[in-house]
């Protein structure tokens, strides 16, 4: 059994959370509020602002050309692809995806970019495909998912949504699990350890994720600038 299998069976009963989740359940029934939408967007943005710096990150530690070239590709990816959901979930809300830009992160969403930022910074490459590969993964199986179980056709609110994460057939997914089995076999039992420590926590925070943008989750105290 590769080790991404082995992550993949560890992490299953938070998968299943995820696609039960009611904002993934939402995305398949069409049935969001529109300040949903704009708090999933407005923390979605910075998300991916900082996995841009993260990948920069990555690439300094990389040692073969191929490595720098995959994070590189998927640098080019969020800044030119991953705007197309974005802007579905801006026009199904009515607002302009500018005016989402720019704001303060929830609580939840600043955990996952420093937990990223952590490993980041200090792990090895391995550890650091690990932290990162839940993004790819569970957006990738929820697309798929949505796409058998609820078929949607143009006229769906989110078909563009759930047909850019379903459809990928150049997934980074399968690239990055093909990575860390290799980077798995020379591993060793401890970084494998943090490996899957890091991968099951990135899990975890893709659920917090979806329950922030659901929930509208904000600090405890909101605090009024002082002039
Ligand atoms: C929080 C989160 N996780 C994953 C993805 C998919 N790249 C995303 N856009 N945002």
């Amino acid at each position: 059994m590769g080790f991404s299998v082995e992550l993949r069976k560890e992490a299953n009963p938070i998968f299943n959370a995820i696609f039960e989740h009611p904002f993934v359940q939402g995305i398949a029934n069409g049935e969001l509020r529109k300040e949903q939408l704009i708090h999933y967007v407005k923390q979605d943005f910075e998300y991916l602002n900082s996995f841009i710096k993260i990948y920069g990150i990555a690439i300094s530690k990389c040692k073969k050309r191929e490595d720098m070239d995959m994070f590189n590709k998927q640098i080019s990816f969020i800044l030119n692809s991953e705007t197309h959901p974005h802007n579905n979930f801006c026009q199904v809300a009515g607002v302009a995806y500018e005016e989402l830009q720019g704001f303060p992160l929830s609580p939840s969403a600043l955990y996952y970019i420093r937990h990223m930022l952590t490993i980041a910074y200090e792990g090895t490459l391995g550890e650091i495909l690990a932290v990162l590969l839940p993004c790819p993964w569970t957006y990738w199986e929820i697309g798929k998912k949505l796409i058998n179980e609820a078929n949607p056709d143009r006229s769906h609110p989110f078909y563009q949504w759930i047909t850019f994460y379903g459809n990928r057939t150049d997934s980074i997914t399968t690239k990055f699990c093909s990575r860390i089995d290799e980077w798995a076999k020379e591993a060793t039992v401890k970084e494998k350890e943090k490996m899957k420590e890091h991968f099951l926590i990135s899990c975890q925070l893709e659920y917090m994720f979806w329950d922030m943008a659901y929930k509208l989750e904000k600090w405890p105290v909101q605090l009024e600038a002082v002039k």
